[in-house]
């Protein structure tokens, strides 16, 4: 169930204590096409403390999505800043901000993402590699086991329904145990019963890893997962509220 808790409705400063995971502050991003200017993100002010799991939502078109490309450093924002930790993504070259993105955040895409001339082991394998982080083989076992993809290790994506995908997509973004997962409607292409799992799995990882989530989703369920939840609307935060655990 979700009630108003003493969170902050309409949060305009971030609490800078030090224990955000990762911290907007008057994030802006616009988008011009020709004489129109869209304001995906307008102003926005967040933070999300280590260790918490936050819930994205809100109507179609309202920003969740540039929310999380610009909070995990894969989109720059026309004004504002953004920290992951006590980094400054603006204060970062191209090559910190890959190595940032490459150790410290999991994105799990709307769109999946895998790489179609890997096998599903080796895209899951593939930020580990990037990294040069040793392999945690009884991690990955893990993992594999909870998405239910252990049939499929060695089938290239296309071979996979949507459904399987998605939890490829979301092994490999929970393989190098990021600090942070941005995930994009991650439950979008599952049945329900793969929802629960993965969203258990999401929740685990924030329980007993102390791992932090942002996840856009569209489904009141998916959101009970989470601690707490944002909503967007034409870019801006409409209401922060906490969920009843
Ligand atoms: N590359 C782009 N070029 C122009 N406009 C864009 C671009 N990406 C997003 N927008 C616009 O920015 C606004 C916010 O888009 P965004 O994808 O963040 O919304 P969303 O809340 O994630 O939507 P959905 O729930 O449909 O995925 C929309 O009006 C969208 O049309």
């Amino acid at each position: 169930m979700i009630t108003e808790t003493d969170l902050a409705v309409n949060r305009r400063t971030a609490p800078d204590d030090g224990t955000a995971a990762v911290r907007v502050e008057q994030l802006s991003r616009i988008y011009a096409a020709g004489e129109q200017r869209v304001a995906a993100l307008d102003n926005v002010d967040a933070a999300f403390a280590r260790g918490t799991f936050t819930a994205v939502m809100g109507p179609s078109g309202s920003g969740k999505s540039t929310l999380l490309q610009t909070a995990a450093g894969l989109d720059r924002p026309t004004s504002g800043r953004v920290w992951v930790g006590d980094k400054e993504l603006s204060r970062l070259s191209e090559a910190k901000l890959t190595r940032l993105r490459r150790s410290e955040i999991g994105f799990v895409f709307q769109n999946f993402n895998l790489v179609g001339a890997l096998t599903v082991e080796e895209n899951i394998m593939l930020p580990l590699r990037l990294s040069g982080v040793p392999v945690d083989r009884r991690w990955l076992d893990e993992v594999v086991e909870r998405v239910g993809v252990r049939e499929r290790l060695h089938h290239r994506p296309a071979e996979l329904s949507g459904g399987q995908q998605q939890r490829v997509a979301i092994a490999r973004a929970l393989a190098m145990r990021p600090t942070v997962v941005f995930a994009d409607e991650p439950t979008g292409a599952l049945d329900s019963h793969t929802a629960a799992d993965v969203l258990g799995l999401l929740r685990s990882i924030v329980d007993e890893q102390g791992q932090t989530i942002i996840m856009v989703t569209h489904d009141q369920t998916a959101a009970s997962y989470a601690d707490r939840v944002l909503v967007l609307a034409d870019g801006r935060i409409m209401s922060d509220t906490g969920v009843r655990r």
